[in-house]
Protein backbone atom coordinates (compact mmCIF):
# COMPACT_ATOMS: atom_id res chain seq x y z
CA UNK A 1 0.00 0.00 0.00
CA UNK A 2 1.31 3.45 -0.66
CA UNK A 3 0.47 6.24 1.68
CA UNK A 4 1.04 8.97 -0.61
CA UNK A 5 -1.49 7.47 -3.30
CA UNK A 6 -4.62 9.46 -3.42
CA UNK A 7 -7.61 8.44 -5.06
CA UNK A 8 -8.18 10.40 -8.09
CA UNK A 9 -11.10 11.74 -7.14
CA UNK A 10 -10.13 13.18 -3.55
CA UNK A 11 -10.43 15.71 -2.56
CA UNK A 12 -8.04 17.21 0.46
CA UNK A 13 -11.02 17.53 3.34
CA UNK A 14 -10.55 20.02 6.32
CA UNK A 15 -8.86 18.96 9.20
CA UNK A 16 -11.72 18.05 11.90
CA UNK A 17 -9.94 17.96 15.15
CA UNK A 18 -12.40 15.86 17.20
CA UNK A 19 -10.07 15.24 20.22
CA UNK A 20 -11.96 18.51 21.47
CA UNK A 21 -10.04 21.93 21.43
CA UNK A 22 -6.27 22.36 22.52
CA UNK A 23 -4.19 20.58 24.87
CA UNK A 24 -2.24 17.43 24.56
CA UNK A 25 -2.06 16.24 20.68
CA UNK A 26 -4.34 13.24 19.94
CA UNK A 27 -3.44 9.61 20.77
CA UNK A 28 -5.30 9.08 17.40
CA UNK A 29 -5.05 11.44 14.67
CA UNK A 30 -6.13 10.63 11.13
CA UNK A 31 -5.67 13.03 8.34
CA UNK A 32 -7.20 12.90 4.77
CA UNK A 33 -7.68 9.27 5.09
CA UNK A 34 -9.01 8.01 1.57
CA UNK A 35 -9.50 4.29 0.14
CA UNK A 36 -10.95 3.01 -2.88
CA UNK A 37 -11.46 -0.36 -3.98
CA UNK A 38 -10.27 -1.77 -6.96
CA UNK A 39 -13.62 -3.63 -8.35
CA UNK A 40 -15.12 -4.82 -11.81
CA UNK A 41 -12.63 -2.61 -13.48
CA UNK A 42 -13.34 0.45 -11.65
CA UNK A 43 -12.80 2.26 -8.24
CA UNK A 44 -15.40 2.11 -5.91
CA UNK A 45 -14.30 5.47 -3.59
CA UNK A 46 -15.32 4.02 0.15
CA UNK A 47 -13.31 6.82 1.76
CA UNK A 48 -13.03 10.01 1.00
CA UNK A 49 -10.64 12.45 2.54
CA UNK A 50 -11.46 12.12 6.19
CA UNK A 51 -9.76 13.89 9.26
CA UNK A 52 -9.99 13.54 12.67
CA UNK A 53 -8.36 13.02 16.14
CA UNK A 54 -8.94 11.21 19.48
CA UNK A 55 -7.39 12.15 23.08
CA UNK A 56 -6.19 9.98 25.22
CA UNK A 57 -8.68 8.41 27.43
CA UNK A 58 -11.84 10.16 25.27
CA UNK A 59 -14.21 8.14 23.21
CA UNK A 60 -15.44 9.10 19.58
CA UNK A 61 -18.88 7.51 18.39
CA UNK A 62 -18.70 7.11 14.35
CA UNK A 63 -22.38 6.89 12.96
CA UNK A 64 -23.63 6.27 10.08
CA UNK A 65 -26.11 4.19 7.54
CA UNK A 66 -24.59 0.28 6.16
CA UNK A 67 -22.21 0.86 3.54
CA UNK A 68 -20.88 4.74 4.17
CA UNK A 69 -17.41 3.17 5.06
CA UNK A 70 -17.50 3.21 8.90
CA UNK A 71 -16.03 -0.43 8.87
CA UNK A 72 -13.27 0.74 5.84
CA UNK A 73 -12.46 3.52 8.22
CA UNK A 74 -12.15 0.57 11.06
CA UNK A 75 -10.00 -1.59 8.95
CA UNK A 76 -7.91 1.10 7.55
CA UNK A 77 -6.47 2.20 10.85
CA UNK A 78 -4.63 -0.78 12.14
CA UNK A 79 -3.69 -1.22 7.91
CA UNK A 80 -6.17 -4.70 7.79
CA UNK A 81 -7.86 -3.30 4.78
CA UNK A 82 -7.98 -6.63 1.92
CA UNK A 83 -5.71 -6.28 -1.15
CA UNK A 84 -7.59 -4.54 -3.56
CA UNK A 85 -7.49 -1.53 -1.43
CA UNK A 86 -5.84 2.19 -2.19
CA UNK A 87 -5.16 3.54 0.76
CA UNK A 88 -3.88 7.68 1.38
CA UNK A 89 -3.60 10.17 3.79
CA UNK A 90 -2.25 9.95 7.33
CA UNK A 91 -3.05 7.42 10.66
CA UNK A 92 -1.07 9.18 13.38
CA UNK A 93 -0.91 6.37 16.28
CA UNK A 94 0.71 8.57 19.08
CA UNK A 95 2.74 10.51 16.14
CA UNK A 96 3.31 7.18 14.05
CA UNK A 97 1.84 6.76 10.95
CA UNK A 98 0.28 3.14 10.77
CA UNK A 99 0.51 3.57 6.88
CA UNK A 100 3.90 4.30 6.51
CA UNK A 101 5.08 1.79 8.92
CA UNK A 102 7.43 -1.11 8.82
CA UNK A 103 6.05 -4.91 9.32
CA UNK A 104 7.61 -5.37 12.47
CA UNK A 105 6.28 -1.94 14.15
CA UNK A 106 3.36 -2.58 12.38
CA UNK A 107 2.71 -5.47 14.43
CA UNK A 108 3.75 -3.92 17.27
CA UNK A 109 1.19 -1.95 17.44
CA UNK A 110 -1.80 -4.21 16.65
CA UNK A 111 -2.86 -5.57 19.86
CA UNK A 112 -0.55 -3.60 22.26
CA UNK A 113 -1.17 0.20 20.57
CA UNK A 114 -4.49 -0.14 19.33
CA UNK A 115 -7.26 -3.85 18.73
CA UNK A 116 -10.53 -3.94 17.59
CA UNK A 117 -13.36 -5.82 18.86
CA UNK A 118 -15.28 -6.31 15.79
CA UNK A 119 -19.28 -7.10 14.72
CA UNK A 120 -19.97 -10.68 15.16
CA UNK A 121 -17.47 -12.61 17.56
CA UNK A 122 -18.37 -16.15 15.99
CA UNK A 123 -16.67 -15.22 12.48
CA UNK A 124 -13.37 -13.50 14.59
CA UNK A 125 -13.09 -16.48 16.89
CA UNK A 126 -11.62 -19.53 15.56
CA UNK A 127 -14.06 -21.95 15.80
CA UNK A 128 -11.51 -25.06 16.52
CA UNK A 129 -9.57 -23.17 19.13
CA UNK A 130 -10.30 -22.88 22.58
CA UNK A 131 -10.94 -19.49 24.11
CA UNK A 132 -7.93 -19.17 26.53
CA UNK A 133 -5.84 -20.34 24.13
CA UNK A 134 -7.09 -17.36 21.33
CA UNK A 135 -7.09 -14.81 24.40
CA UNK A 136 -3.19 -15.70 25.19
CA UNK A 137 -2.35 -15.91 21.66
CA UNK A 138 -2.11 -11.56 21.55
CA UNK A 139 0.23 -11.70 25.03
CA UNK A 140 2.62 -15.13 23.44
CA UNK A 141 2.91 -13.19 20.38
CA UNK A 142 3.77 -9.94 21.29
CA UNK A 143 6.02 -11.57 23.80
CA UNK A 144 4.70 -9.69 26.95
CA UNK A 145 4.08 -13.09 28.70
CA UNK A 146 5.57 -16.47 29.23
CA UNK A 147 3.26 -19.03 28.81
CA UNK A 148 2.49 -19.90 32.54
CA UNK A 149 2.04 -16.19 32.84
CA UNK A 150 -0.06 -16.09 29.84
CA UNK A 151 -2.14 -18.80 31.74
CA UNK A 152 -2.94 -16.66 34.89
CA UNK A 153 -3.51 -13.50 32.86
CA UNK A 154 -6.09 -15.27 31.09
CA UNK A 155 -8.21 -16.14 33.60
CA UNK A 156 -7.81 -12.42 35.13
CA UNK A 157 -9.13 -11.04 31.90
CA UNK A 158 -12.18 -13.51 31.71
CA UNK A 159 -13.24 -12.38 35.44
CA UNK A 160 -12.71 -8.86 34.13
CA UNK A 161 -15.52 -9.36 31.49
CA UNK A 162 -17.51 -11.09 33.59
CA UNK A 163 -17.00 -14.87 32.37
CA UNK A 164 -15.78 -17.92 35.02
CA UNK A 165 -12.07 -18.98 34.34
CA UNK A 166 -13.04 -22.18 33.94
CA UNK A 167 -14.38 -21.23 30.47
CA UNK A 168 -10.97 -20.90 28.94
CA UNK A 169 -11.19 -24.42 28.01
CA UNK A 170 -14.65 -23.83 25.80
CA UNK A 171 -14.50 -23.45 22.37
CA UNK A 172 -16.75 -21.03 20.95
CA UNK A 173 -19.94 -22.76 20.14
CA UNK A 174 -19.95 -23.77 23.83
CA UNK A 175 -20.63 -19.72 24.54
CA UNK A 176 -23.12 -18.07 23.73
CA UNK A 177 -23.28 -14.78 21.24
CA UNK A 178 -22.88 -12.09 24.52
CA UNK A 179 -20.32 -14.64 26.16
CA UNK A 180 -18.49 -15.03 22.72
CA UNK A 181 -18.41 -11.11 22.39
CA UNK A 182 -17.17 -10.75 26.24
CA UNK A 183 -14.07 -13.36 25.37
CA UNK A 184 -13.53 -10.84 21.85
CA UNK A 185 -13.08 -7.87 24.50
CA UNK A 186 -11.06 -9.82 26.51
CA UNK A 187 -8.64 -10.88 23.59
CA UNK A 188 -8.92 -7.02 22.98
CA UNK A 189 -7.72 -5.87 26.27
CA UNK A 190 -5.16 -8.50 26.23
CA UNK A 191 -2.31 -6.47 25.54
CA UNK A 192 -3.52 -3.61 27.88
CA UNK A 193 -4.05 -1.06 24.34
CA UNK A 194 -4.27 2.16 24.39
CA UNK A 195 -7.18 2.69 22.43
CA UNK A 196 -9.87 0.29 21.21
CA UNK A 197 -11.69 0.23 18.02
CA UNK A 198 -15.51 -1.30 18.27
CA UNK A 199 -17.23 -1.86 15.49
CA UNK A 200 -20.71 -2.42 16.23
CA UNK A 201 -19.80 -5.05 19.11
CA UNK A 202 -23.53 -5.62 19.87
CA UNK A 203 -25.18 -5.87 16.23
CA UNK A 204 -25.64 -9.62 16.50
CA UNK A 205 -26.73 -9.69 20.15
CA UNK A 206 -30.23 -9.52 21.21
CA UNK A 207 -31.52 -5.76 23.12
CA UNK A 208 -30.86 -7.08 26.38
CA UNK A 209 -27.69 -8.55 26.16
CA UNK A 210 -26.50 -5.23 23.94
CA UNK A 211 -26.96 -3.38 26.64
CA UNK A 212 -24.88 -5.24 29.30
CA UNK A 213 -21.90 -5.51 26.68
CA UNK A 214 -22.06 -1.84 26.08
CA UNK A 215 -22.20 -1.22 30.07
CA UNK A 216 -19.01 -3.58 30.01
CA UNK A 217 -17.01 -1.71 27.12
CA UNK A 218 -17.79 1.80 28.53
CA UNK A 219 -16.57 0.17 32.09
CA UNK A 220 -13.99 -1.38 31.13
CA UNK A 221 -12.29 1.56 28.64
CA UNK A 222 -13.58 4.12 31.56
CA UNK A 223 -11.82 2.20 34.28
CA UNK A 224 -8.79 1.83 32.09
CA UNK A 225 -8.33 4.69 30.79
CA UNK A 226 -8.54 3.29 27.04
CA UNK A 227 -9.26 5.61 24.20
CA UNK A 228 -12.56 4.01 22.26
CA UNK A 229 -13.91 4.54 18.53
CA UNK A 230 -16.61 2.83 18.73
CA UNK A 231 -19.34 2.43 15.67
CA UNK A 232 -22.53 2.09 15.03
CA UNK A 233 -25.36 2.96 12.90
CA UNK A 234 -27.09 3.56 16.09
CA UNK A 235 -26.76 7.05 16.98
CA UNK A 236 -28.64 6.61 20.30
CA UNK A 237 -25.98 3.93 21.50
CA UNK A 238 -23.30 6.28 20.28
CA UNK A 239 -24.79 9.22 22.16
CA UNK A 240 -25.14 7.67 25.25
CA UNK A 241 -21.68 5.72 25.51
CA UNK A 242 -19.39 8.09 23.78
CA UNK A 243 -18.10 11.57 24.28
CA UNK A 244 -17.96 12.75 20.69
CA UNK A 245 -19.82 11.71 17.28
CA UNK A 246 -18.66 11.80 14.12
CA UNK A 247 -21.79 11.43 11.32
CA UNK A 248 -20.45 9.71 8.01
CA UNK A 249 -22.29 9.55 4.71
CA UNK A 250 -21.20 8.08 1.44
CA UNK A 251 -17.61 8.18 2.38
CA UNK A 252 -17.17 11.44 4.08
CA UNK A 253 -17.75 13.00 8.01
CA UNK A 254 -20.38 15.08 7.73
CA UNK A 255 -20.93 16.71 11.43
CA UNK A 256 -19.05 16.18 14.39
CA UNK A 257 -18.98 17.60 17.70
CA UNK A 258 -19.98 16.88 21.56
CA UNK A 259 -22.10 13.32 21.35
CA UNK A 260 -25.06 15.17 23.22
CA UNK A 261 -24.86 18.23 21.34
CA UNK A 262 -25.10 16.30 17.99
CA UNK A 263 -27.91 13.88 19.13
CA UNK A 264 -29.99 16.66 20.91
CA UNK A 265 -29.47 19.34 18.15
CA UNK A 266 -28.04 18.29 14.75
CA UNK A 267 -26.68 20.85 12.64
CA UNK A 268 -26.72 18.88 9.37
CA UNK A 269 -30.04 17.41 7.91
CA UNK A 270 -28.11 13.72 8.03
CA UNK A 271 -27.16 13.77 11.97
CA UNK A 272 -30.87 14.80 12.60
CA UNK A 273 -32.12 12.19 10.48
CA UNK A 274 -30.54 9.34 11.58
CA UNK A 275 -31.24 11.13 15.69
CA UNK A 276 -34.98 10.91 14.27
CA UNK A 277 -34.37 7.02 13.27
CA UNK A 278 -32.87 6.06 16.69
CA UNK A 279 -34.46 8.09 19.72
CA UNK A 280 -33.24 7.39 23.23
CA UNK A 281 -34.88 3.91 25.02
CA UNK A 282 -36.20 5.62 28.10
CA UNK A 283 -35.44 9.01 27.64
CA UNK A 284 -38.21 10.76 28.80
CA UNK A 285 -37.14 13.68 26.50
CA UNK A 286 -37.35 11.52 23.76
CA UNK A 287 -40.66 10.25 23.63
CA UNK A 288 -41.39 10.82 20.08
CA UNK A 289 -41.39 7.30 17.37
CA UNK A 290 -38.79 6.35 15.63
CA UNK A 291 -39.02 8.02 11.93
CA UNK A 292 -37.42 6.34 9.12
CA UNK A 293 -35.48 8.01 6.34
CA UNK A 294 -36.41 7.69 2.71
CA UNK A 295 -34.11 6.39 -0.12
CA UNK A 296 -30.92 5.03 0.12
CA UNK A 297 -27.38 5.83 0.40
CA UNK A 298 -25.65 6.59 -3.09
CA UNK A 299 -23.80 4.10 -4.79
CA UNK A 300 -20.31 5.36 -3.95
CA UNK A 301 -18.92 5.06 -7.24
CA UNK A 302 -22.18 6.92 -8.98
CA UNK A 303 -22.04 10.00 -6.51
CA UNK A 304 -24.45 12.66 -7.10
CA UNK A 305 -23.45 16.58 -7.84
CA UNK A 306 -22.68 18.84 -5.39
CA UNK A 307 -24.09 17.30 -2.02
CA UNK A 308 -23.97 13.67 -1.83
CA UNK A 309 -27.03 13.34 0.47
CA UNK A 310 -28.95 16.22 -1.61
CA UNK A 311 -31.09 13.81 -2.66
CA UNK A 312 -32.35 12.27 -0.07
CA UNK A 313 -32.78 15.75 2.16
CA UNK A 314 -35.58 17.03 3.41
CA UNK A 315 -33.58 20.84 3.42
CA UNK A 316 -32.67 20.42 0.22
CA UNK A 317 -32.06 24.34 -1.45
CA UNK A 318 -31.18 24.65 -5.48
CA UNK A 319 -27.57 25.35 -4.45
CA UNK A 320 -27.28 22.07 -3.35
CA UNK A 321 -26.61 20.67 -6.81
CA UNK A 322 -24.05 23.33 -6.92
CA UNK A 323 -21.96 23.05 -4.12
CA UNK A 324 -20.30 20.24 -2.45
CA UNK A 325 -19.54 21.57 1.29
CA UNK A 326 -16.85 20.52 3.85
CA UNK A 327 -16.88 20.10 7.39
CA UNK A 328 -16.94 24.58 8.65
CA UNK A 329 -17.37 25.48 12.27
CA UNK A 330 -21.16 25.29 13.55
CA UNK A 331 -20.84 26.21 16.84
CA UNK A 332 -18.56 25.82 19.53
CA UNK A 333 -16.08 22.99 18.87
CA UNK A 334 -18.63 21.50 16.03
CA UNK A 335 -18.58 21.53 12.53
CA UNK A 336 -20.81 20.42 9.64
CA UNK A 337 -20.67 19.73 6.02
CA UNK A 338 -23.87 21.52 4.76
CA UNK A 339 -24.42 24.70 3.45
CA UNK A 340 -26.94 25.94 5.68
CA UNK A 341 -23.91 26.38 7.82
CA UNK A 342 -22.50 28.84 5.48
CA UNK A 343 -23.13 32.44 5.13
CA UNK A 344 -23.05 33.50 1.69
CA UNK A 345 -19.52 35.03 1.44
CA UNK A 346 -18.64 31.07 2.83
CA UNK A 347 -20.29 29.94 0.54
CA UNK A 348 -17.47 31.24 -2.11
CA UNK A 349 -14.69 30.89 0.06
CA UNK A 350 -12.59 28.16 0.25
CA UNK A 351 -15.04 26.18 2.31
CA UNK A 352 -17.12 24.97 -0.60
CA UNK A 353 -15.37 23.03 -3.65
CA UNK A 354 -17.04 21.98 -6.92
CA UNK A 355 -17.88 18.54 -7.14
CA UNK A 356 -14.95 16.71 -9.12
CA UNK A 357 -17.16 13.85 -10.96
CA UNK A 358 -20.14 15.92 -11.81
CA UNK A 359 -22.80 13.39 -13.48
CA UNK A 360 -26.21 13.00 -12.58
CA UNK A 361 -27.02 9.82 -11.52
CA UNK A 362 -30.79 10.82 -12.09
N1 LIG B 1 -13.51 -5.50 -0.20
C1 LIG B 1 -14.29 -4.63 -0.84
N2 LIG B 1 -14.31 -4.56 -2.19
C2 LIG B 1 -15.09 -3.67 -2.84
N3 LIG B 1 -15.92 -2.79 -2.21
C3 LIG B 1 -15.94 -2.81 -0.88
C4 LIG B 1 -15.16 -3.73 -0.11
N4 LIG B 1 -15.42 -3.51 1.21
C5 LIG B 1 -16.32 -2.51 1.26
N5 LIG B 1 -16.63 -2.08 0.01
C6 LIG B 1 -17.56 -0.99 -0.36
O1 LIG B 1 -17.10 0.19 0.29
C7 LIG B 1 -18.19 0.96 0.79
C8 LIG B 1 -18.04 1.16 2.28
O2 LIG B 1 -18.17 -0.11 2.93
P1 LIG B 1 -18.01 -0.27 4.52
O3 LIG B 1 -18.13 -1.72 4.83
O4 LIG B 1 -16.78 0.43 4.97
O5 LIG B 1 -19.28 0.52 5.06
P2 LIG B 1 -19.96 0.46 6.50
O6 LIG B 1 -20.46 1.83 6.75
O7 LIG B 1 -19.01 -0.11 7.48
O8 LIG B 1 -21.16 -0.55 6.25
P3 LIG B 1 -21.68 -1.75 7.20
O9 LIG B 1 -22.26 -1.09 8.41
O10 LIG B 1 -22.70 -2.42 6.34
O11 LIG B 1 -20.47 -2.60 7.49
C9 LIG B 1 -19.46 0.19 0.41
O12 LIG B 1 -19.96 0.71 -0.81
C10 LIG B 1 -18.97 -1.22 0.18
O13 LIG B 1 -19.78 -1.92 -0.74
Amino acid sequence: MNPTEHPPDTPAEQPANTAGGAGPAPYLEVDGLSVSYRAGGGEIPAVRGVSFGLASGSKLGVAGESGCGKSTVALALLRLLPRSARIGGRVLLDGDDVLDMRWGRLRAVRWAGASIVFQGAMHSLNPVQRVGDQIAEPLLVHGSAAPAQARAQVSELLEQVGLPAWRERSYPHELSGGQRQRAMIAMALACRPRLIIADEPTTALDVMIQAQILRLIDELVTGLDISMLMISHDLSVLAETCDRLAVMYAGRIVEEGPADEVFAAARHPYSAALSAAFPRVGDPASRRAPRGLPGDPPDPSELPSGCSFRPRCPEVQERCSEVDPVLWPAGPGRRAACVQVLSPEQEHSAAVRPQPQPEETG
